[in-house]
């Protein structure tokens, strides 16, 4: 290798993409049978996003699904529609179609709706039945067939009415539209598209379609996350919308399903920093300089996690300045003996803070043991700044957070700071401690099978303090 190609700039200039962890899974690591269970594999690689798209008839639901799906453009993106999964009535009931309200939830087969998302979420592809509005019928010979994405929009009038399905979402989207707006467009959509004549559209108006808004649609707005009046011709909240999916996409899946999980924000600096820690060849003195600045990233990220109080300033110009005052009642805890490479980093940001130490023994992998700490004594009264650099089983981090919760320090104060995490870790802290916040600067891939974090950077403490020789 050419010596310039070796050399740290090149490395920093190199190292790019998201902040995921470098390693590529590849065919010969998917399958070992013992270095990941399948499932947390699915839960960390694929988790589509779920939007739901809700609102009453005719108020622009399908209009905005269309501008979202055209704008998000790069992206696989799917549409469910909840008309899909109206229930087909017999001939004899079509007859009396005018006296069957296609307005209330029993109109539709939610458990159906609900199978078929969650096979999508799953990854599997699915079957949707094909629903004719001129007769009420199903479609008995065809599907459509519809397969697993990154996006998955799921779009009716009654969406947010089970809770079963709003819990499948990641955004809740109502769109929001006068009603004599709505119902013009719906005499001259029905009238045009469904084979109706405006008497009976707006006879099934007054019977039906208003009272079940006022019964079950506009009870669901609550439910939504963002609304958007105006529907389609909101073109400011559409591309708000748009954005903030795609921010979401580029996120680590267990982001989305832990919303108390950070990384920090990915750039070629923070890639490159850790393409050198990981190299097994870099030099002691560039590991812990490296090393020293991830960290004080992380720590630095944490710390905007602290609460803050207003306040405001005069500046020798004579002007007032309105600004922030930092949460004053703080600690840190490093987890020794690794922890206490973060200490630096936290005391250079904050000064004179009080830092304790928790030691924990590890016999085997899953028994870890408390030997020793040291608190102090009104830390049930501090925001306390967990610190450990990697995140392996978890184990020891929820010892040391149970130990912190039984000295009263409430769990939403804890906030667990470290450089790399494994999924496995993620998922035993996130699910026993929601309320503590993790920030870390990447998510490895996965543990093996002696419970090291791969690709990882092997025994941190030790290539820290010097004494892997
Ligand atoms: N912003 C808009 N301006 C004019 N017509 C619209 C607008 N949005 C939707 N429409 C029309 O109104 C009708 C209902 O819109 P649609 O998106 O199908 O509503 P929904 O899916 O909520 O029932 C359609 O015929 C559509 O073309
Ligand atoms: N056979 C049917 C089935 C449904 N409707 C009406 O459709 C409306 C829902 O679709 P949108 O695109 O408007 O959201 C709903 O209000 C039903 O009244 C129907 O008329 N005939
Ligand atoms: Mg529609």
């Amino acid at each position: 290798m050419p010596e310039e190609t070796t050399s740290i700039d090149y490395v920093m200039e190199a190292a790019s993409g998201p902040h995921f962890s470098g390693l590529h899974l590849d065919a010969q690591f998917l399958s070992s049978p013992r270095s990941l269970s399948s499932s947390l594999l699915a839960d960390s690689i694929k988790q589509p996003f779920v939007i739901g798209v809700s609102g009453g008839t005719a108020s622009g639901k399908t209009t905005v699904c269309d501008m979202i799906i055209q704008q998000l453009h790069d992206h696989r993106v799917v549409l469910v529609n909840q008309d899909s999964f109206y229930r087909g009535l017999t001939a004899e009931e079509s007859e009396r179609a005018h006296e069957y309200n296609f307005d209330h939830p029993d109109a539709f087969d939610t458990e159906q709706m609900l199978e078929c998302v969650e096979k999508l979420k799953q990854g599997n592809s699915v079957h949707l039945p094909i629903y004719d509005f001129k007769n009420h019928r199903r479609c008995s010979e065809s599907f459509r067939q519809v397969n697993a994405s990154d996006v998955i929009i799921l779009e009716g009038i009654l969406v947010f009415h089970d809770q079963r399905v709003r819990d499948l979402m990641n955004m809740k989207i109502f769109v929001d539209t006068d009603a004599d707006v709505r119902l013009a467009r719906r005499i001259r959509r029905d009238t045009v598209e469904r084979g109706r004549d405006v008497n009976s559209v707006l006879e099934q108006y007054a019977k039906f379609v208003k009272p079940a808004f006022d019964d079950f649609v506009l009870p669901s707005k609550k439910y939504a996350d963002v609304i958007i009046p105006r529907g389609g011709d909101n073109h400011v909240a559409i591309d708000l919308i748009v954005q903030h999916i795609r921010t979401k996409l580029g996120q680590h899946d267990l982001c989305k399903i832990y919303p108390n999980v950070y990384v920090i924000q990915s750039t070629f600096q923070i890639r490159g920093m850790h393409t050198l820690i990981r190299d097994k060849e870099i030099s002691k003195h560039d590991f812990v300089f490296y090393s020293d600045r991830l960290i004080r990233l992380v720590v630095e990220h944490g710390l905007g996690h602290l609460p803050f109080t207003e306040m405001q300033v005069v500046t020798p110009t004579g002007s007032v300045y309105s600004g922030v005052d930092f949460c004053k009642k703080l600690c840190g805890v490093s987890i020794v003996r690794s922890g206490e490479s973060m200490e630096n980093a936290l005391r250079a940001c904050c000064k004179g803070i009080k830092i304790g130490k928790i030691l924990i023994h590890r016999d085997g992998d899953n028994g870890k043991q408390l030997i020793y700490e040291k608190l102090p004594n009104d830390i049930s009264e501090r925001h306390v700044l967990l610190l450990d650099p990697v995140l392996a089983t978890g184990n020891s981090a929820n010892q040391a957070i149970e130990l912190l919760i039984q000295k009263g320090v409430p769990e939403s104060y804890i906030i667990f700071l470290n450089l790399i995490s494994a999924p496995e870790g993620i998922h035993c802290v996130s699910k026993r401690f929601p309320a503590v916040k993790i920030v870390t600067s990447e998510i490895d891939v996965a543990l093996n099978d002696e419970y090291r974090v791969i690709p990882g950077l092997g025994e941190f403490g030790d290539r820290y303090f010097g004494t892997d020789d």
